[in-house]
């Protein structure tokens, strides 16, 4: 039985109507494709309700229905994980009740929002509190399994990730976290990476930039994944990681040098990491439109073709050209 913390999920996105409502049809299709994939299904598992699904931007109503639709169609096929971010530690609260209530294997924690002794400015290594203790409310409410979306306004090599210190008094402090994203640049991940190895239980190493998932596995610095490039790159994300697991690495270099760094190096910008996954999902033919509920921003069309005709190159199936510049339009 693999530890829930070793699964390759993916943070999935939520597709929208032309008028931002929660577009329900388009979201059970496009967990089906997830579904669908006998290599994913055996190798992963789905995280609903995370950053990529635009979390910071649903009512906790919204947030139950979206979760509702995905246990529906998953059936006990994966492994599913929720987000739990709210604005207010009540609503976090009951947000991961609610998530309990609906059957999950485990949730999905982000730091708080809002002001910045909180958020940008906050200092985690001095003040681990400010995210320990909603953690801790929520694992009082619900005990269950824990997956961490560790950011801060940390300085470099850990930004934008909780730095080492923290990360590891809230490890210890709190024994159902069972997994943690990898939040990090290729030096804060290796240093966070191998502090992780050092604690006295298991917290896996849950890779999240696949821009370098070549380099961590060459390193043994990875357990699974959370991570949001799957909503576009799955088919030949699992090629690689196959290719790996097989400890072919010509495979590995094939697949990886045929067009898929690039891509992911691309989309990774952490500026406009969200906008591009939901563009190239678009792009792949998985969702409808790109649209994201503002204040994130519309994407530019030259994100649009550069994302196409990267696609394009790493051998992934596109939607046709003459789509590409109607679809942003409302
Ligand atoms: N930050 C993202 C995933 C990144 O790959 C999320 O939580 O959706």
């Amino acid at each position: 039985m693999r530890s829930l913390g070793d699964v390759c999920y993916a943070a999935v996105l939520l597709p929208f109507t032309p008028d931002l409502k929660v577009d329900e049809y388009a979201f059970r299709h496009y967990l089906r494709y997830f579904l669908g994939d006998p290599r994913f299904v055996a190798r992963g598992g789905l995280c609903i309700n995370p950053e990529a699904g635009e979390i910071f931007y649903l009512t906790r109503a919204e947030k139950r229905r979206v979760l509702e639709i995905a246990m529906e169609e998953v059936g006990g096929k994966v492994p599913v994980i929720a987000g739990t971010w709210a604005l207010t530690t009540d609503e976090v609260v009951d947000t991961a009740r609610d998530a309990k209530a609906l059957g999950v294997d485990g949730i999905f924690v982000t730091p708080p929002g809002g002001a910045q002794d909180i958020t940008s400015c906050w200092d985690a290594d001095n003040y681990p509190e400010v995210w320990s203790d909603q953690i801790k409310a929520q694992d009082r409410a619900v005990d269950l399994p824990i997956i961490t979306h560790p950011v801060s306004g940390s300085a470099a090599p850990f930004t934008p990730g909780l730095p080492v210190a923290a990360t590891v008094a809230i490890c210890k402090e709190i024994p159902n976290i069972v997994g943690w994203k990898m939040t990090y640049g290729y030096d804060g991940y290796r240093i966070v990476g191998k502090a992780l190895r050092q604690l006295p239980r298991r917290v896996s190493v849950m890779a999240a930039l696949a821009s370098r998932f070549h380099e961590y596995r060459a390193t043994d610095l990875f357990d699974g994944t959370l991570s949001g490039f799957w909503n576009y790159g799955m088919e030949s994300m699992l090629d690689h990681l196959d290719a790996w697991d097989r400890r072919d690495i010509d495979a590995a270099c094939a697949v990886w040098q045929g067009g898929l760094s690039q891509l992911h190096e691309y989309v990774a910008d952490m500026g406009r990491l969200h906008v591009r996954y939901k563009v190239a999902a678009w792009l792949r033919g998985h969702i409808p439109n790109p649209f994201m509920r503002p204040p994130m921003p519309a994407p530019r069309q030259i994100e649009i073709d550069t994302i196409y005709g990267l696609l394009k190159a790493a051998g992934l199936s596109v939607i046709d050209q003459k789509e590409t510049a109607l679809g942003v339009r409302r």
